[in-house]
């Protein structure tokens, strides 16, 4: 089998991509594969670091809003697909498969045009736009959301995969995590991240929030406060004279690099809504409260939570009306109401998918020739 993945700009659509290449070497056999993305995007870092071919070519996102720079990338765009053209011509590949991002256009577009099979993964509830356009031409269409179905108009080639999760996540074990952060096995522990870069706004919300729990008994609580802003939290706590080392119940860390301990030893998450994150909860249905960030493409973010909130797995908090005390207010209505976690816990596990590598590699089998 001879795959050619493409997908980039950020982690979230290069990630899913490593994953599918790894399912692709342990289900097909002879699996050469190919990474084709751009030298800007985190792919010209990440993928040879995980030990896969990596090719670049031209192209850079457009502006959303109309500019005379979009020109300078629509030439990019048609130097792109010339690039990947001939990338796909000497490759030869059996299928592609694009994760999303700009640099899929090209790639998927080349190899739809040489009648090579493709296929794309959406991982947000939101299709990108990249994806939305390369729906029409693509053989095959997997989704994380549900909710995400209704934006492709080619009904029958889209199939609701769900989004793999790395392995290592469902494999641990509460026990065994608490014992790793050194918390009590009768509290309840409260994880709270905000995506892989931390966020501000979570973190000006957990001053409060860290200081109405302090040493409060039955609950315990990990924040991980993003890389930058670790130190600005902790002046933060130190001006609003919180003695941060007196609270034997709360841990704070730059970033949790041991990720799947942190979600084993939770009983409910407070974070973004990306959709790795969301894929990461609900395999392991874990109830949260989600605060989309309202930067991100198209406002996805609010659709991803959304998805959880309406079948009652999350409640969302808009980054607007964060504050220390629509935090704590939230976190008490749900931690006090009777049944309320077990519940929100059952109906996130019911969203979980942990068969997603499998389903997408049933997908790409559904689409090679027979
Ligand atoms: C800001 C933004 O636009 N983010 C987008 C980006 O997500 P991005 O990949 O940045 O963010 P996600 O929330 O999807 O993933 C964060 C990942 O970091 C891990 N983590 C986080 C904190 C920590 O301390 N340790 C740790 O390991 C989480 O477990 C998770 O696996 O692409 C996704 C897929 O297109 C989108 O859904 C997100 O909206």
């Amino acid at each position: 089998m001879r795959a050619i993945l493409t997908g980039g700009g950020t982690g979230g659509h290069i990630y899913p991509a490593l994953a599918i290449a790894r399912g692709l070497q342990t289900s097909f056999d002879n699996t050469e594969i190919l990474y084709v993305g751009t030298n800007r995007g985190l792919e010209a870092d990440i993928v040879p670091k995980a030990n896969l071919p990596f090719q670049a070519i031209t192209v850079s996102g457009l502006e959303r809003k109309l500019s005379l720079n979009n020109l300078k990338v629509f030439w990019q765009a048609w130097q792109g697909y010339r690039e990947a053209t001939q990338i796909v011509k000497s490759f030869r590949p059996d299928v592609v498969i694009g994760t999303g991002g700009y640099v899929c256009g090209p790639v998927v577009l080349a190899a739809a045009r040489q009648g090579i099979p493709t296929l794309i993964h959406e991982q947000n509830a939101l299709p990108g736009i990249t994806n939305r356009l390369l729906a029409r031409v693509a053989k095959g269409v997997a989704v994380t959301f549900e909710d995400s179905v209704q934006y492709f108009p080619q009904r029958d080639k889209v199939t609701v995969t769900g989004l793999p999760v790395r392995p290592e996540i469902t494999r641990s074990n509460r026990q065994a995590a608490l014992q790793t952060f050194g918390l009590e096995e009768e509290k309840l522990t409260l994880l709270v991240f905000g995506g892989s870069r931390g966020a501000r706004r979570i973190n000006q919300a957990m001053v409060e929030t860290i200081q109405y729990y302090g040493n409060q008994p039955g609950i315990q609580i990990i924040h991980a406060t993003g890389q930058s802003g670790y130190q600005e939290f902790l002046n933060e706590v130190k001006d609003r004279g919180i003695e941060l080392d007196k609270y034997v119940n709360i841990i704070v860390k730059p970033y949790l690099y041991n990720m799947q301990e942190a979600l084993a030893a939770a009983d409910l998450v407070v974070s973004r809504a990306g959709a790795a994150t969301l894929a990461e909860l609900t395999v392991l249905g874990l109830p949260s409260i989600l605060i989309p960030y309202p930067y991100a493409a198209e406002n996805h973010q609010e659709f991803n939570a959304k998805a959880l909130v309406d079948r009652g797995a999350a409640v969302m908090i808009k980054d607007a009306e964060l504050t220390g005390a629509t935090l704590i207010a939230q976190l008490q209505k749900i931690i006090l109401e009777e049944n309320r976690l077990s519940e929100m816990s059952l109906a996130s596990k019911k969203m979980g998918r942990p068969e997603a590598l499998d389903d997408i590699m049933e997908c790409v089998k559904k689409i090679l020739p027979r």
